[in-house]
């Protein structure tokens, strides 16, 4: 198995090791992952997290295990799990559908199914560093002379094998002369923006400013944010996306006040299958994330993961396969079979 390396995995042909996301920024601590059985307790606790980098780490996870040793019977049990670790992110079903694939393809050789797993694992991950590019060529063009944007929760380098979605779109934005600031919500209950975009940021030596989510307004009230580029976790064929709660509520505010307002996908995010938002299955996680340290033990709370927005408040969509209009996405441009990867 060939190396495979990145901001926050590192399988070096035999090991495969994730960066614990949930000690960032204060400690940079690397875990080996032992099994499948531990990438789905990773996953849950999302110590590796972030839509299209689950899908990798999953498969990465089940390949070293059929290196391991592990028979089609095991590895098919071992894919069945990570598929349930988180129920958003269509990319953890996307790549266990690929590895699922190969288990089913019926070879009747162990180390050939073995070798086709890894080779699929691998590609996997190379494959999302290439989205990861081809998405900030296409959105390049969006941006002005000089931009100030704003983002929401984490979609980087630790959220992806590669740059990131919106926020690699934003760093090539930022190298173009561009992007010249970017203002970071916190968001909340689990603080991507604040503990990992803001870390991605000042390692890149991008201007940045943190605000709890609820200053977001105030910022796209007074104009000082010029766009709002976020990721997704899944993109209905409609258009509509979840991503991470208060997503929606941004994508409100941004068209009462006129700013434009852009979800940053890869293809491996699309669900042809889900025809709307309504067909996205929504994580609801433990509410002490909601109660902290700060509320009483015990206090009821509301702890939705993620929430949907509505394709008509979306200015564009950007994929690594095009740029698409709210009216595009209306006329449901994503299930057009022309619709075929950039070269
Ligand atoms: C790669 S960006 C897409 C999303 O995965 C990201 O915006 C997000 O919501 C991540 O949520 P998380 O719960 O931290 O995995």
């Amino acid at each position: 198995m060939k190396t495979a390396d990145s901001l926050a995995l590192r399988h070096d042909g035999r090991r495969l090791r994730i960066l614990d996301q949930t000690l960032l920024p204060h400690r940079e601590e690397w875990l080996e992952v032992p099994d499948p059985d531990a990438m789905v307790l990773h996953i849950r606790r999302l110590a590796v997290r972030g839509a299209p980098l689950i899908g990798v780490a999953a498969a990465l996870s089940l390949a070293t295990f059929a290196q391991d040793g592990a028979g089609p019977a095991e590895l098919r049990l071992a894919a069945a799990h990570l598929r349930r670790a988180r129920p958003t992110a269509v990319n953890l079903m996307w790549a266990m559908d690929r590895m699922g694939a190969i288990l089913d393809g019926g070879r009747c050789k162990d180390d050939v199914v073995m070798a086709e797993l890894i080779a699929e694992a691998e590609a996997i991950f190379v494959e999302d560093v290439a989205l990861c590019e081809a998405m900030a060529r296409q959105g390049l063009g969006l941006f002005g002379e000089g931009e100030a944007v704003l983002t929401h929760c984490n979609s980087g380098g630790l959220a992806t094998a590669g740059i990131g979605t919106a926020l690699g779109l934003i760093r090539r934005g930022f190298e173009a002369g561009r992007v010249t600031h970017v203002f970071v919500d916190e968001t909340r209950p689990l603080l991507q923006g604040a503990r990992l975009t803001a870390w991605e940021l000042a390692r890149l030596g991008i201007p940045h400013t943190l605000l709890t989510d609820s200053m977001a307004a105030i910022l796209l009230r007074e104009g000082r944010v010029q766009r709002v580029l976020l990721g997704a976790d899944r993109v209905a064929a409609n258009g509509d996306f979840a991503n991470k709660v208060g997503t929606y509520g941004l994508a409100v505010q941004c068209r009462h006040h006129g700013v434009p307002f852009h979800p940053v996908a890869p293809w491996s995010t699309v669900d042809l299958a889900c025809p709307g938002g309504d067909a996205i299955p929504i994580e609801q996680r433990d509410p002490a994330e909601v109660r902290g340290t700060w509320a009483a033990a015990g206090t009821p709370a509301f702890n939705p993961s993620f929430d949907v927005t509505p394709a008509h408040l979306v200015t564009s969509l950007v994929t690594d396969r095009g740029v698409f209009t709210a009216a595009e996405l209306a006329s449901g441009i994503l299930s057009r079979p022309r619709l075929r990867p950039t070269p």
